[in-house]
């Protein structure tokens, strides 16, 4: 199972030191971790994802250029046209789709041949990092065998719940968790003990099986 450590604005380079698979940077300036600046130096063993929330093409691609990232993220309403166009430059596309008590699947097929990762993150009063889980039992009808990302107020209280989740059908193409908001001091800095006890947790459960 793979870590998506997301929203990283002041300690990046100890996050990376714990050694996530992905780590995600946040370019919307409405965010209060809005990355302002250059993406300091990481190993590459970590792969540098971009979020967006309906920027332009040329935003995402000038940003992707400046930083190296090696991933998009689009958080918005992006139509699959723009997913294709950025999929096409060889760069990974996760789309997000906000889930609230019940979710229509049949939005997710227009982008099925044009992204490369789905993640289902909380519905709720912003486009992300709003800290609180939807019903992963929603997820008990998706359609797809695309790799998808969990996502939405995970954190080390509910870590039972996330492994638990992971032994079900549904979690069959589950691909990766994302955290964010629950492993933080403040918005942007991360809480590297957190981190590291919840890796620790989620890497000992996936060798135990
Ligand atoms: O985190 C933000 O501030 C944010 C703002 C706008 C778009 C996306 C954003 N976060 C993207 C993520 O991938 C978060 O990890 C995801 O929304 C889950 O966050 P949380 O509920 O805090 O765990």
């Amino acid at each position: 199972m793979k870590l998506k450590v997301c929203g990283m604005k002041y300690n990046p380079k100890e996050v990376a030191a714990i050694a996530p698979d992905y780590m995600g940077f946040i370019f919307y300036d409405k965010s209060p971790r809005n990355l302002v600046g250059v993406i300091p130096t990481i190993t590459r063993k970590v792969s540098k994802v971009g979020v967006f929330v309906n920027a332009s093409i040329e935003e995402i691609l000038k940003k992707v250029s400046l930083h190296g990232l090696q991933m998009v993220q689009l958080h918005g309403q992006e139509p699959p046209e723009l997913c294709e166009r950025i999929s096409n430059l060889n760069i990974k596309v996760i789309k997000v789709f906000g889930i609230a008590d019940s979710f229509d699947f049949s939005v997710l097929k227009p982008y099925e041949d044009v992204c490369d990762y789905y993640l289902f993150d909380t519905k709720g009063k912003n486009p992300g990092g709003n800290g609180y889980t939807f019903d992963w039992e929603v997820l008990e009808n998706y359609p797809s065998t695309k790799p998808y990302f969990l996502s939405g107020g995970i954190g080390l209280e509910n870590i039972d719940e996330v492994l638990t989740f992971l032994y079900r059908p549904e979690a069959k193409y589950c691909y990766a968790i994302d955290v964010n908001s629950r492993f933080e001091t403040k918005p942007g800095k991360k809480d590297i003990e957190k981190l590291i006890a919840f890796k620790k947790r989620i890497d000992d459960e996936v060798s135990r099986r």
